[in-house]
């Protein structure tokens, strides 16, 4: 009987800046968006989410057009292909769902156009689409991501084997991320900048030495976007409180927002959303865990 191929790939969520570190830190959490994806002569484009089912089903989805972008660069005419799309990450929520359908396109470029892209690659390719490199490393990489792009640039580390789990506050609002980004400022003087910038180095040191109440302070520190985003997101400041006062080290608005992560150390995070979903019963309040593979992809032999 003859095989068809076919693949799976995976992609993780995240949650980019943990307070100072914005546009350059990410971190890949554990839920995931999924494509199984077969070669077919037109594109088509379905899912058991109802969610995702509301957005279009032929090449003009997103996903299809950062393939199609991609393979164009390479010189590439791509197949259509036909995708069934499941995912665990909620739409326009701050936990990276554009970065993940990125590269969930410049996956499927690679493997269904054989283009034999490198990680470094297509870390270049997602960053200059999202323009920051914080969610799409995130989720290329997995773990903890630090980098800095610049000039068609980028350079980025990945950390594994941290010992801290999250507890998300997420709200039934969507918070686009091109309207939280449109209340930041254009500007900083040297003052604002020195205090934004060494914050973030803080943080970067502190959760590298594991020293969590530091790395909670620092979170909080942040002079980049979180004062700024504050007032679109009404539940936050009363979210935070209580997580402190039950157990969480530090908070920080995941993204963009509107979701709110509470961070706890390994072994206290199901607790934490035990007593933050029975304190604000209308959110759902999600245990996450760190990712610490990144996207992944596998040939699934279908038969005719
Ligand atoms: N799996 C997906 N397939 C197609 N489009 C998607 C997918 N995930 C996200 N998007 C697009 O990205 C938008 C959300 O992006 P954004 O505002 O950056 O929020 P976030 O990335 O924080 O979830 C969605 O409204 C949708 O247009
Ligand atoms: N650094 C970006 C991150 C946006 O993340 P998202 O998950 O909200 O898309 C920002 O803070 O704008």
């Amino acid at each position: 009987m003859p095989l068809n191929n076919q693949w799976m790939i995976k992609v993780p969520a995240s949650t980019a800046n943990l307070g100072p570190g914005f546009d350059s830190m990410g971190l890949a959490v554990d839920l995931y968006l999924t494509l199984e994806v077969e070669k077919s002569d037109h594109w088509e484009f379905f899912s058991p989410n109802p969610e995702l089912n509301q957005l279009p089903t032929d090449e003009t989805h997103f996903i299809a057009q950062i393939a199609l972008e991609t393979a164009k660069k390479y010189g590439k005419e791509l197949t259509p292909c036909r995708v069934k799309m499941e995912s665990e990450i909620p739409l326009a929520r701050g936990l990276g769902s554009s970065a993940s359908a990125i590269i969930a396109g410049i996956e499927l470029a690679d493997i269904v156009g054989g283009l034999n892209l490198t990680k470094e690659e297509k870390l270049l390719l997602s960053t200059d689409i999202e323009g920051h490199p914080d969610n799409v490393g995130a989720s290329l990489y997995g773990g903890l991501v630090i980098g800095s792009y610049r000039q068609n640039e980028v350079e980025m580390l990945s950390f594994t084997n941290l010992s801290f789990e999250m507890a998300a506050v997420i709200p039934k609002e969507i918070l686009l991320t091109k309207d939280s980004r449109g209340v930041l400022p254009n500007s900083f003087s040297m003052k604002e900048a020195i205090e934004a910038s060494s914050a973030a180095n803080v943080l970067v040191a502190s959760m590298l030495s594991e020293n969590w109440e530091m790395a909670g302070k620092m979170m909080e520190r942040d002079r980049f976007h979180q004062p700024y985003r504050r007032p679109l997101i009404p539940f936050y400041q009363d979210v935070e409180q209580f997580a402190k006062e039950n157990g969480a080290f530090g908070t920080a608005l995941s993204g963009a927002g509107p979701t709110v992560l509470c961070f706890v150390e390994k072994g206290n995070g199901r607790q934490l959303v035990e007593d933050i979903q029975k304190a604000f019963p209308e959110m759902t309040v999600k245990l996450l865990q760190i990712d610490s593979s990144g996207s992944r992809v596998c040939e699934t032999a279908k038969r005719n």
